[in-house]
């Protein structure tokens, strides 16, 4: 699917945006561990979540869902079953991640394998921990790309050092740590995004949190529960990019997740001169969420490095767009965690960029751009890439001319609804 984007005059609205991603996968995997009944409400009916219900129902997990509403029917820790064929995550390198931990603690046989771009992404940061706590795991490349080949069961506790701040990999091991006697514990280089430590303790886990390390007890009773999820902030962020620098633009996204290790992309968008405000404040299902306004205003150029760089990654495509139209330079450095997206998105963005017209250099971890040129409408990839998709959209809403987005359709991974929204949002 190709969509054309022309450039808008102003943009208004008072709106929410889809279901957390994170949090929807999450509230999948805990009902099918837990015993009982868990009704997820607000879930976000995108790809990625939807490969995740379907990879816990071949293990033989009952799940009904009705549009945004999803009841998992679990069995407890030990009610999965072997499934009859291969687990297809699709695109989503959650679903294949975080299944891998729960598959390593299941004593049969599993396969998990994903799309052209999910199989060149780096699996073995899971394979390694998992494969130390017992699991039986092998896969393509010497261990390194799915297909993965899973036996499991019989696991070990363990305290694994992860070498990358990543949430997927320190879920993977806390998932796997359910199944094994005593504590497992994991110490991050830098805090990722904590929403798998919060919902294993709102299903009734143990859990420890000291500072980068964060400890499960194994072999817990979880209770099946009602979960309501937040808005999802990676999404929202593109709309809130779209309208930093309209002078007038005026839009409230309500009931949004604000949760500290995923809104740095709020800290940043202030930082460049955004005129943000949050209120509402309050905890949803052991989740912070917020309303937040944003009107129109002049951005300037900033710095985004090692500190901050895990709770916003996943908003650095959109970053860019606000950079490219902000007066100043953006310097984005210790990022190279962004090469091992969906794609690898320094050279995505960079090209993206540079194709509208955008003065943007790479650089191994990261890119260096330098505001307030004139952005030109192109016909542009999307590489398949949802974030890249939304990205090319946002800046072609402030180009000159018409901006053509190929494969646009990758957007129903995050959010199906991305383009009617953006539609709704504009006054031409
Ligand atoms: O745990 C999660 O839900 C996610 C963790 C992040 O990946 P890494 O764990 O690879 O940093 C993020 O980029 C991804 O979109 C979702
Ligand atoms: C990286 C992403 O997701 P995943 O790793 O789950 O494919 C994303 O949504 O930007």
């Amino acid at each position: 699917m190709e969509i054309a984007i022309t450039p808008v005059r102003a943009l208004r609205g008072d709106l929410q945006v889809p279901g957390d991603k994170s949090i929807s996968h999450r509230a999948v995997m805990l009902g099918a561990l837990a015993e009982g009944e868990t009704e997820i409400e607000n879930f976000l009916p995108g790809e990625d979540c939807l490969s995740t219900i379907q990879v816990v129902k071949s293990l033989g997990v009952e799940v009904h869902i009705e549009k945004d509403r999803v009841v998992v029917r679990g069995g407890g820790l030990n009610a999965l079953q072997e499934p009859e064929n291969v687990l297809d995550a699709g695109n989503s390198g959650t679903t294949m991640r975080l299944m891998a931990g729960i598959l390593s603690g299941c004593p049969f046989f599993s396969v998990l394998t994903g799309d052209a771009s999910l199989r060149r992404r780096p699996m073995q940061r899971v394979i390694k921990p998992l494969s130390a706590m017992g699991a039986r795991i092998t896969s393509r490349g010497g261990n390194a790309y799915a297909p993965m080949a899973i036996t499991g069961g019989a696991l070990c506790s363990t305290t694994y050092r992860s070498p990358v701040a990543s949430a997927q990999v320190k879920s993977a091991v806390l998932l796997a740590g359910l199944f094994a006697d005593g504590t497992t514990t994991v110490i991050e280089p830098a805090r990722s995004r904590d929403h798998t430590e919060r919902m294993l303790s709102y299903f009734g886990a143990r859990i420890q949190v000291k500072d980068k390390q964060v400890s499960v007890w194994g072999r817990p009773k979880l209770q099946g529960c009602k979960v309501v999820v937040p808005g999802d902030i990676s999404s929202a962020v593109f709309l809130l990019v779209a309208c930093a620098v309209v002078p007038g633009a005026d839009l409230t996204v309500r009931n949004v997740g604000i949760n500290p290790t995923r809104s740095g992309a709020l800290e940043v968008l202030k930082e460049m001169g955004a005129n943000i405000i949050i209120f509402n404040e309050r905890q949803v299902s052991g989740e912070p969420v917020a309303d937040i306004r944003i009107r129109g205003s002049r951005l300037k150029g900033t710095t985004i490095n090692r500190a901050i760089i895990p709770y916003l990654i996943d908003e650095l495509p959109a970053l860019a767009v606000a950079a490219a139209l902000a007066e100043g330079e953006t310097v984005v450095r210790d990022a190279a965690e962004l090469r091992y997206k969906e794609t690898d998105r320094i050279t995505t963005v960079v090209k993206l960029l540079s194709q509208m017209g955008a003065d943007i250099i790479e650089q191994e971890d990261g890119f260096i751009i330098r505001g307030g040129r004139a952005l030109q409408g192109t016909e542009c990839e999307s590489f398949g890439d949802h974030r890249l998709a939304m990205a090319a959209a946002v800046a072609g809403l402030h180009a000159r001319g018409i901006t053509k987005i190929k494969s646009a359709e990758c957007v129903n991974i995050s959010f199906p609804a991305f383009f009617n929204t953006l539609n709704l949002l504009s006054v031409q």
